[in-house]
């Protein structure tokens, strides 16, 4: 299983840069690649870049992928798939459980469906916490050439594995924290910003 991490954005709300942004002298991105190859379940862990990110990218000395179509998260996780199964994080999710996302690859298998993402009583989906199964790409494929790119609508066209997120150890939910705005540095424990 690919740990598959995002950074293809343009970090318009940070206003910059913000996957380098450093919290404590460690860029913001390190801390999610960091998680991921702390779970028994990933074997690699793979930056999915855009072409404008991926030389800084890879000075950070990690292995790193081109996302070509730039059309959002989606093709994110769809350049991510050409790899094999993959478990998908932003790259601004600087507060990652290990335990949770071994948790949810270990669901993933159980399960045998092409995806397992977790899922919110009110039907929010967190699909940048998730597990991916290679064999979803034709979906996602077909989702992106129809010119709607919510990840979501591809989803629920499959049988997939949800995972209720209240039902689920409350000390997992800081997983899905991310950083949009300069302010939400001010949440991140770890940072004296
Ligand atoms: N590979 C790839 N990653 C993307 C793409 N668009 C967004 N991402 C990543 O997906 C995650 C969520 O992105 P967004 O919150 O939509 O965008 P953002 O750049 O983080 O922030 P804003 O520009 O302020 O919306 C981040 O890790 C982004 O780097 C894309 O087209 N390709």
């Amino acid at each position: 299983m690919i740990g598959a991490v995002l950074a293809g954005g343009q970090g318009r709300r940070f206003g910059g840069d913000k996957l380098l942004f450093r919290i404590d002298g460690k860029p913001l991105i390190a801390y999610a690649i960091e998680s991921l190859e702390a779970a028994r379940g990933i074997d690699e862990v793979v930056i999915v870049a855009s072409p404008k990110n991926a030389g800084n990218m890879e000075k950070l000395g990690y292995e790193v992928i081109v996302d070509g179509l730039m059309v959002g998260p989606i093709g994110g996780i769809y350049t991510a798939l050409s790899l094999g199964d993959a478990f998908v994080v932003a790259g601004d999710m600087p507060l990652i459980v290990t335990e949770f996302v071994d948790y949810i690859i270990h669901e993933f298998r159980k399960s045998g469906k092409a995806v397992c993402v977790p899922r919110w009583s009110n039907g929010y989906l967190e699909p940048l916490h998730a597990t991916y199964s290679a064999g979803f790409r034709k979906i996602l494929e077909e989702q992106i050439t129809s010119g709607d790119y919510m990840i979501r609508k591809a989803i629920e066209r499959i049988n997939t594995c949800y995972l209720p997120i209240e039902e689920l150890p409350e000390r997992w939910r800081e997983s899905f924290f991310n950083v949009n705005r300069k302010e939400d540095l001010r949440k991140f424990p770890k940072s004296s910003f």
